[in-house]
């Protein structure tokens, strides 16, 4: 198994000596986002790893979720360009990265693969001197068991954060709204041994759309921290950091204790005149450091500035909305050298939709290079 959190953060802020192997009768793990965390007195770890458990905060800014890279022929995961590319984000001043997300082929991988990516991104920070940078682990499943399994995993490969899904195949039989999600997400948490991020997605899910009533309630569990709304609604938003804000024990505007992320970097302002901290975003695997810089100038209260660099961001990412994965891909290998294809079945570009889509990107790669 890979080193897991092994390294103090920034703030010295730590949970020194926490045991893994005694995580049922220590209790709280998450100092930094002010939640009590009590873990799952039935889970026991067959993790080598380091004893000692750190929590990194979860803190407003920009994360995101990495691409999975593969070797042209194989299909094998190219730990190589997994590591460079993390090393190049992290380089670039994002907050964290999310391994697993819509952008990480997921979907394509088995569990001994979703292992190696975590490993590999954790061991790529640590050694880059990124060792207090988060990492975000996608493990929405459709049952409620594997999904366990995925948090424990990702936590085994040094994963901070689960990112969750609702299951969808099934979703006939039950409403968003519906006992069976909060009783799906209540028993991830419940189980989890890190931290639960919901995921609202509903493009991902079969259209099935959680509610800002639902989020509000399941954010009133210990051990659900977060909340990355791809959903693009900036009403459901506003009404989710208003209620944690006013559950929250402890008011603190660098650290809030549920954190609110755009899901696309093309609303990352408008997210945050509503209240949300930062993005989960993937458009910032192709430019990060514009990601960074639009939000930075909203803060600033340069707010002329910031939509000014929001319009380049957004026009970026309709490229990456309508290409997706491939085309995100595309854009790196156009203009970075790197990226190579998604696995099978998607598609390879085809010569026309890469130069449509190195066109597409090229504003938005003009204004990375100039920051
Ligand atoms: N558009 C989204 C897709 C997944 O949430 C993103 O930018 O990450």
């Amino acid at each position: 198994m890979a080193p897991h959190n092994d390294a103090p953060s920034p703030s010295g802020s730590f949970t020194a000596g926490f045991n893994r192997m005694a995580f049922g009768a220590v209790g709280s793990s998450s100092l930094m986002t002010g939640h009590e965390s009590p873990l799952s007195s039935s889970y026991s770890t067959t993790s080598e790893a380091s004893d000692f458990y750190m929590t990194r905060p979860l803190v407003p800014g920009v994360y995101v979720p990495t691409m999975c890279f593969f070797k042209e022929g194989t299909e094998d995961v190219d730990t190589d360009t997994i590591t460079r590319h993390a090393v190049r984000l992290a380089r670039a001043g994002v907050t964290g990265l999310a391994t697993q997300g819509s952008n990480g082929e997921a979907v394509h991988l088995s569990h001994t693969e979703r292992h190696l990516v975590t490993a590999t991104t954790r061991k790529a920070l640590n050694d880059s001197g990124f060792s207090h940078m988060p990492i975000i682990v996608g493990c929405g499943s459709q049952s409620t068991r594997e999904t366990i399994q995925y948090c424990r995993e990702a936590w085994e490969a040094g994963g901070d954060y689960a990112l969750v899904l609702p299951p969808s195949y099934y979703a006939t039989l039950f409403a968003p709204a519906s006992e069976t999600i909060i009783e799906y997400f209540t028993a991830v948490a419940d189980a989890s041994p890190i931290p639960i991020i919901i995921y609202n997605f509903p493009g991902a899910v079969g259209g099935l759309d959680l509610s800002s009533d639902i989020i509000v309630r399941l954010a009133e569990h210990h051990n659900i921290v977060g909340v990355k709304l791809t959903c693009g609604n900036t009403g459901k938003l506003n009404r989710v950091a208003a209620a944690t804000r006013k559950m929250s024990k402890i008011h603190d505007p660098k650290n809030p204790e549920f954190l609110v992320l755009a899901g696309s970097a093309d609303f990352s302002i408008q997210a945050l005149v509503a209240g949300g901290h930062g993005i989960l975003a993937g458009l910032a695997n192709i430019a990060p450091k514009a990601c960074i810089r639009t939000i930075e100038l909203f803060n600033q209260g340069k707010h002329a500035e910031a939509q000014e660099m929001q319009e380049v961001v957004a026009q970026g990412d309709w490229t990456a909305i309508q290409g997706g994965v491939v085309g995100v891909k595309s854009g790196l290998q156009s203009w970075l050298g790197y990226g190579g294809y998604a696995r099978s079945p998607l598609p390879k570009p085809t010569a026309g939709q890469e130069k449509k889509w190195k066109e597409g990107y090229r504003d938005l790669f003009m204004l990375e290079k100039s920051l």
